[in-house]
């Protein structure tokens, strides 16, 4: 399965046969063909609050009806449909509904908008692609490397329109300095470098207890395996436990993975090896995922991604949550849809100003409603193609660092061998910690190994793959089983 473009020339060469001929026809796999004068009508899942912002961009559209809004919270439900006639201007006659499965048997509707925690984004995904409805997905769209593989393959062998919760996907002056370094007017990327550096807080500890009669608890658990409900799980804090969440690495971060992924090389998908170092400092809390990680994946060309997450507000604190590109000649480029440039030798940026890059117009919310209508998968701004390959570089990462040990926080931590931009950005973040964060040798590092990848499998391999492997797909509870590619 190579899954590695973005364009509608490589849409369709990385669909199977079944998937590109549904496409060229504009036909869905089961329901009807949505005409351009048609009303889309859709299922928003998950409101709690990025739901808000979807009931918000569809729900404004002419062209589009709310017609149904899901929840696994009898109360969300309650106060959401109260402020729905007040988002949508009162245009739409929305029911409820707790259990996604029943919205799914309804024919009538065209596309769902799932904005429920991670753990249950592949799931949602590869149902609705099964029961022949487009899927808008917030990112990320997998909370596993293997379901994220399965969503791919439903959306081959279905044709439905599956577009990721990347909103940058949208923006027409990304995808232009991209396109400028793809096609040699700009030197190729070296290094991809992204942050999702943002102020965060510990959330203590809170014993298990039970579900509150207002949640179904069932439901919201889905397909993860989850011992015991306990309130710091319900809701959002669920991002910071591995079962439900993938922490800020594939939080935020997936955002800027994405714009680091979609700088390189067009034919690339995932990494070939990768490694993670990090912690959870400062804060005594039950959360288990880091606040703190320098991340690197190296590319089957040679090119990187590296990354930094940093929540942990110490002192001189710098909230960092954007892109930069080290370019083969010594450039950097900076900004986010308009850049500056620091050119070799000098010490001063410049502006970068280019053309405009390729993507379908009018936001992500009516790129998607474009997509639908025009039966075309490939007009998505962040086809399902993207969104695997954006996740599996930061599922990779992340499991690097769940498979790592503890070491004493020390620049000797880590070794890079000759890879000196590793060492030197890895230790630009170690000199802040211990200056700023005031860490020593009484706190410890996590240190995971490098990890080998085989972007055709999918899986790892070499050292480290026995346990490595056992993390790329989540065991699932009975009821809620992510099928098989075969089985899709
Ligand atoms: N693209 C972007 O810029 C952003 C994307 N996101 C993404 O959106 C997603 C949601 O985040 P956020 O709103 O902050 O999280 P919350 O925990 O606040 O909300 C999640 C919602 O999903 C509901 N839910 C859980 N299980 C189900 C189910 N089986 N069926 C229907 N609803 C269910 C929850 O129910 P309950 O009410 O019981 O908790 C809750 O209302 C995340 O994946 C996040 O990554 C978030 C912010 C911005
Ligand atoms: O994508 C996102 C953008 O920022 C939010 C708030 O920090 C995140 O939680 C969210 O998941």
């Amino acid at each position: 399965m190579s899954t590695g473009s973005t364009t509608r020339r490589h849409f369709l060469q990385a669909s199977s046969a079944v998937g590109a001929s549904l496409l060229l026809t504009g036909t869905r796999a089961s329901g009807r063909v949505i005409g351009a004068n048609d009303r889309v009508r859709m299922a928003i899942i998950g409101v709690n609050s990025r739901g808000k912002a979807h009931i918000d961009g569809f729900g404004r559209m002419k062209d589009v009806d709310l017609a149904y809004i899901v929840d696994a919270d009898e109360n969300v439900l309650a106060k959401t449909m109260s402020s729905v006639d007040k988002a949508t201007g009162g245009n739409h006659n929305c029911k409820t509904e707790t259990d996604i499965r029943k919205v799914l048997e309804d024919p009538s509707i065209d596309a769902i908008s799932i904005a429920t925690p991670n753990h249950w984004h592949s799931l949602m995904t590869i149902w609705g692609a099964q029961h022949g409805k487009h899927v808008y997905v917030e990112k990320p769209m997998s909370h596993d490397i293997a379901e994220g593989r399965v969503a791919v393959a439903a959306q081959e062998k279905y044709g439905v329109v599956i577009q990721h919760g990347t909103q940058r996907r949208s923006d027409a002056g990304i995808a232009g300095l991209h396109e400028a370094l793809q096609d040699g007017r700009l030197p190729k990327v070296k290094i991809a470098y992204g942050y999702a550096c943002k102020p965060r807080r510990g959330i203590g500890f809170k014993q298990p207890s039970t579900p509150p009669s207002n949640l179904h608890w069932d439901l919201w658990k889905g397909p993860a395996v989850i011992d015991e409900y306990h309130a710091n799980l319900v809701p959002y804090n669920w991002h910071w436990f591995w079962p439900t969440g993938n922490g800020e690495l594939n939080n935020q971060g997936t955002h800027q993975l994405d714009v680091a992924r979609w700088a390189l090389d067009p034919e690339l998908t995932h990494p070939v090896r990768a490694m993670a170092i990090g912690g959870r400092f400062a804060w005594d809390d039950q959360g288990e995922t880091p606040n703190t990680m320098y991340g690197i994946a190296e590319y089957p060309n040679g090119q990187y991604l590296m990354f930094n997450v940093r929540n942990w507000e110490h002192k001189n604190y710098k909230m960092e949550v954007t892109n930069e590109y080290y370019l083969e000649d010594g450039s950097l480029i900076v900004g986010e849809g308009r850049y500056k440039i620091r050119r070799p030798g000098s010490s001063e940026f410049e502006p970068l100003d280019l053309p405009r890059g390729k993507v379908t117009p009018g936001g992500n919310w009516r790129a998607f409603i474009s997509a639908v209508k025009a039966g075309d998968p490939s007009m998505a701004n962040g086809n399902v193609h993207d969104a695997h390959n954006a996740c599996v570089v930061g599922h990779v990462i992340n499991n690097s660092y769940r498979l790592g040990e503890e070491v004493p926080f020390d620049e000797k931590a880590v070794k890079f061998g000759d890879n000196a931009d590793a060492a030197e950005h890895f230790l630009r973040l170690h000199e802040m910690l211990k200056k700023d964060g005031g860490l020593t040798h009484d706190a410890n590092y996590t240190v995971g190994p490098w990890l080998q990848f085989d972007p055709e499998t999918e899986r790892f391999v070499g050292d480290h793959a026995d346990e490595a492997n056992v993390l790329v797909k989540d065991r699932n509870n009975t009821g809620f089983e992510v099928p098989s590619v075969e089985n899709v």
